[in-house]
Parts: structure tokens; C-alpha cells; sequence
């Protein structure tokens, strides 16, 4: 008889009631077995808290233009760590130095992957740059190429004289405005400088006169586009499954952008390329010292044009506007404080003296105009919330689970903020940096306005010498005066880098006595 036909038998033996019974033990005996089973496995400890929101567009609906505003006032609410839905796409928000800590260094490798927006890969030919790659054997070699040889501090030597001649052009033009006691929108002048010394650097000693001012023009309205378009909300971020669609034509309008800014890299490129031998002796710019790496033909390095042109991207879209906006709030935090511009300016007479013009070799002699910048980037960090990481694996942070490929904000403005770590912290006071030993090199997560570790910026050397080198002309230069019984509203904005929300405009006024300096 088989096993099959018995109980068969033993079931047809059985009233109904016993049958029922039976029936009653079998499940209860499996959903015993399934809690003992589900009580046994490791339990993983739960997402992040965070506001509720609603189905399907999550918390889209309550977000607020200024992020790192709104985030800092929801921490309060929920903690260091929150979470937030943007449609599909889950955030989590980091506001504590420990807990940025846990992110940026214990686990550094895992959270080195930057969340790339759809657009981006439009614009840098499919992500293959240094903010948009993956991190890998491939990133590493670019950043190491950057660091090591196109932005180190040897190689910025050799460009000196390209940086210089820019500054010294804004310099006369202020000077006429002093003479005839005309105010300028600072901000327009500090923009338009810090593009130029840009672009002298990448390639200031290939594209000549006229040529560059169309080249400058050009690009730098590009430049513009494509930064407010990046700005755009886009549904291919938040439900990533539409993002084939492009549903609103911002990854197409993109391409434009990226196809006429490819055209303007190729006219500089042939320009170059056309120049042979002959061009030495107007110092090296970048897109020469890219040039020669790619012909190295190094099969550690192997780069090829894209790969070149995506890198002069980077340092334009990196290096420009971030610079820029640390200059303009430092000025308008030192027009607040007649008292800091007066240290700033006596710290100059002693190194530099009234009878010269600042040069970059000073730098290292100004420890004062060093705290403003370090102030500058505490109170109002341009990148403050980073660029946001994106974990490769669900790991725990801080007894919560960050799911994989969730988009990760650490909030630096709000951990620059903190009342626990900084003494009146909205209080803009360079000389806190004067005693403490606080640097840029992202290991104390107290402090991290380029950020710390693996995707730590890769123009941190370029940065500091432009935004050092610019503050101190600016202010051995010229005295800055409001107008009559003005005062200065320092409100910021979010762009793609936070900025001064209002007009800098102020009136230079002629400092040093020789009219040669102004030259
Ligand atoms: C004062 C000026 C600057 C500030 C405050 C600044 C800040 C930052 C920050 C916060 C990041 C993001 C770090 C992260 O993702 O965790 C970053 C990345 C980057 N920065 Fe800068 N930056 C400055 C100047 C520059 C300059 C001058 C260049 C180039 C010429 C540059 C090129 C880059 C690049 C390529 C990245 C991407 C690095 C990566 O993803 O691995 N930056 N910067």
C-alpha cells in the first residue's frame, strides 16, 4: 500500500471534527516553525527615521529651494540622520560630524560613488569625467593625474604668469573705477576675473587676443546653460525607471549644450595641435600638459580626446563658480567688518609693503588673509551639501540601514554651524582660524568644505592659491566702501554652488600711492 492510499484511508476514518482539528494543527505547527525560523535570522536594523510624505511622489511636494536649510531644520526634528523620498529615489541626510565621519572614512570605499543625475551624463560625454565616474581602477588614475600633475602645486608654478595678467586686468579696471569714485558690482568683476583665469590656465598660452575673448564669451555662456540646467528639477532623477523617456527633454537640451561645447574644445584643440614647437615660452597650460600625457601613450594613463575634453570640462564646471562665490562672500563678510580689512590690509603692508603689488610667493606669509578664506568656507560653504555619494552596497551607519544606491547629502553647512564645536557660530570671525589648527584636508569632520576622503576635491591647491591670491590683491589694492550709511544684508542662495544672494556693490578706493602699481 502506498503512503499516499493510507492516509487517504486515515483521513476517511476521521468525523469532521477531527478532520478540522488536524487541519487547525498542521498550520499553526508551520506558522510556529516560520516565527522560529524569522526570530532566528539576524534581524537588519531599520532605515533611517524621517516625515512622512505622500504615495508615490514621497516628500517632493514639501522640499524647499534652500536644501541645507530645510535639511538642518528637519534634523532637529529627526536626528543626524534622516531619511527623505524623492519619488522612488530614497535620500538619507547625514548632520553630524561622527556620523560623516562613518561615511567618509570607516567606510570610505563603499560610499566613493558619487549620484549622478540624468543630465550629467549628457554633458560629460555618458559620465566618463571625474565627478560622474564610478569609483574604480579608472577614477583613481584620473584623480591621481589631476593631482599629481595637472593641479599640483609644482605645476601651478608654471602658470603663474598666466594667472597673474588676469588679475592684473581687473586690477586697472577697478583702478579707473576708484578714480572716478564709481561703485561696481563686485560679484560681476570677481566672475568675470576668476573665468578668465580659468580659462588662461587650461588654455591661456594656445587661444590669443580677439580669439580668446570670442572663445571666453562663448564658453562661458554654455558654461551658464548647462549650470541651469542641472538646476532643474527632473523626473528621471526621482523614478529612474522613466529616465529612457526623458520625459521633459532636459537630457536632449543637454546634448545640444555638450555637441556645441565639443565643437569649442575642437577649434581650441586644432589650434594647438596647429602650433607645433614654436609656442614655447608663454607658460604651459593645461590643455598643452593633457595633450602630452595623451600622447605618452602610457597604458597606465591611456586617455584619449574625450577623455581630454571631459577633463578641461571639470576644471571649468569645478574650479570657476566655487572659487568665485568664496571670494565674494569674503568680501562682503570683510565690508561688514572694518576691523577685519584693516588686520587684512596691515598683516599685507608688513609682507608685501605699500611700495609693490601682491604676488602668489607671498601667500605663504599671510597667515590672516589664510583665516578669512578658512572663515569664509566655515560660514558659508560653497558645496554644502557636497556632491552627494551613493553607497555601492546596503551597509549600517550609526544603527541604521543605508540601502544601497540611496542618495547620501552630507550637510557641511549645518555640521560648519554646529554651536557644540564652534564658538557663536554665525559670527563671521577669521581669527577662530588663527588658533586652531583646522586645514582642508578633510580629517577633522568638523571641517570638511572640500569634502574628505576618496572624492575628496581634486582642485583644493588651485582653489586656495586663486581664492588667497585674489582676496589679498583686492584688498592691498583698494580701501571698499559702502555707500553712505549702507549696510550689507549677507543672505545666501543654492545654485549649483551656494552664492551671495543680493548685488556686491561697493566702491573701490585707490590704496597705494604709486599710480604704477595699477598697471
Ligand atoms: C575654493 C574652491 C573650491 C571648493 C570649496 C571646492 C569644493 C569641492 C567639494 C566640496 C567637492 C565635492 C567632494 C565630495 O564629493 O565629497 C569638490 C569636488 C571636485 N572639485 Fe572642487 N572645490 C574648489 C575648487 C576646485 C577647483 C579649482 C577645481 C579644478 C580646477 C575643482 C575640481 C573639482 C573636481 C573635479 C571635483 C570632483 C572630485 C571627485 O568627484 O572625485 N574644485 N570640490
Amino acid at each position: 500500500m502506498t503512503t499516499n492510499s493510507s492516509l487517504i484511508k486515515i483521513l476517511s476514518c476521521m468525523d469532521h471534527v477531527e478532520y478540522y482539528v488536524l487541519v487547525v494543527i498542521v498550520i499553526s505547527s508551520a506558522l510556529w516553525y516560520f516565527w522560529l525560523y524569522a526570530k532566528s535570522k539576524p534581524q537588519s536594523p531599520p532605515l533611517p527615521p524621517g516625515p512622512w510624505g505622500l504615495p508615490i511622489v514621497g516628500n517632493l511636494p514639501f522640499l524647499k529651494p534652500e536644501l541645507h536649510t530645510y535639511f538642518q531644520g528637519l534634523a532637529k526634528k529627526h536626528g543626524p540622520v534622516f531619511k527623505l523620498w524623492f519619488g522612488s529615489k530614497l535620500a538619507i541626510v547625514v548632520t553630524s560630524s561622527e556620523v560623516a565621519r562613518e561615511i567618509l572614512r570607516t567606510n570610505d570605499v563603499i560610499f566613493a560613488n558619487h549620484d549622478v543625475p540624468a543630465v550629467a551624463l549628457a554633458s560629460s560625454y555618458g559620465g566618463i569625467d571625474i565627478p560622474w565616474s564610478p569609483y574604480g581602477p579608472r577614477l583613481r588614475m584620473l584623480r591621481k593625474l589631476c593631482i599629481n600633475r595637472i593641479l599640483s602645486n609644482a605645476r601651478m608654478e608654471k602658470s603663474v604668469d598666466l594667472r597673474r595678467g588676469e588679475t592684473r586686468r581687473t586690477v586697472r579696471y577697478l583702478a579707473d573705477l576708484a578714480r572716478a569714485g564709481s561703485p561696481v558690482n563686485l560679484g560681476e568683476q570677481i566672475f568675470l576675473m576668476i573665468l578668465n583665469v580659468v580659462t588662461q590656465m587650461l588654455w591661456g598660452a594656445t587661444v590669443q587676443n580677439e580669439d580668446r575673448e570670442l572663445v571666453g564669451a562663448e564658453f562661458s555662456g554654455i558654461v551658464q546653460e548647462m549650470n541651469d540646467l542641472l538646476l532643474v528639477p527632473n523626473l528621471s532623477d526621482f523614478f529612474p525607471v522613466l529616465s529612457r523617456f526623458d520625459l521633459q527633454g532636459l537630457a536632449k537640451r543637454m546634448g545640444g549644450l555638450a555637441e556645441r561645447m565639443d565643437r569649442l574644445f575642437d577649434r581650441v584643440i586644432n589650434q594647438r595641435l596647429g602650433m607645433g614647437k614654436g609656442s614655447e615660452g608663454k607658460g604651459e597650460d593645461f590643455l598643452e600638459v593633457l595633450l602630452k600625457i595623451k600622447d605618452e601613450n602610457d597604458e597606465k594613463t591611456n586617455l584619449n580626446m574625450n577623455d581630454v575634453k571631459a577633463l578641461l570640462m571639470d576644471m571649468v564646471l569645478g574650479g570657476t563658480d566655487t572659487s568665485v562665490h568664496v571670494i565674494e562672500f569674503a568680501m562682503a563678510g570683510i565690508l561688514n567688518n572694518p576691523e577685519i580689512m584693516k588686520r587684512a590690509q596691515q598683516e599685507l603692508d608688513e609682507v608685501v609693503g605699500k611700495d609693490k603689488i601682491v604676488e602668489e610667493s607671498h601667500i605663504p606669509k599671510l597667515p590672516y588673509i589664510l583665516a578669512i578664506m578658512k572663515e569664509t568656507l566655515r560660514l558659508h560653504s560653497v558645496a554644502p551639501l557636497l556632491n552627494p555619494h551613493r553607497p555601492s552596497q546596503t551597509t549600517v551607519v550609526s544603527g541604521f540601514t543605508i540601502p544601497k544606491d540611496s542618495k547620501i547629502f552630507i550637510n557641511v553647512w549645518a555640521i560648519h554651524r554646529n554651536p557644540d564645536v564652534w564658538e557663536n557660530p554665525l559670527e563671521f570671525d577669521p581669527s577662530r582660524f588663527l588658533d586652531q589648527s583646522y586645514d582642508f584636508n578633510g580629517n577633522d569632520f568638523n571641517y570638511i568644505p572640500f569634502g574628505s576622503g576618496r572624492r575628496i576635491c581634486v582642485g583644493m591647491a588651485m582653489g586656495e592659491r586663486v581664492v588667497l591670491y585674489n582676496i589679498a590683491t583686492l584688498l592691498h589694492s583698494f580701501d571698499w566702501i559702502l555707500p553712505q550709511g549702507e549696510s550689507l544684508k549677507i543672505e545666501e542662495k543654492s545654485g549649483i554652488t551656494l552664492k551671495l544672494k543680493n548685488p556686491l556693490v561697493t566702491t573701490p578706493a585707490l590704496r597705494l600711492a604709486d599710480p604704477n602699481l595699477y598697471l
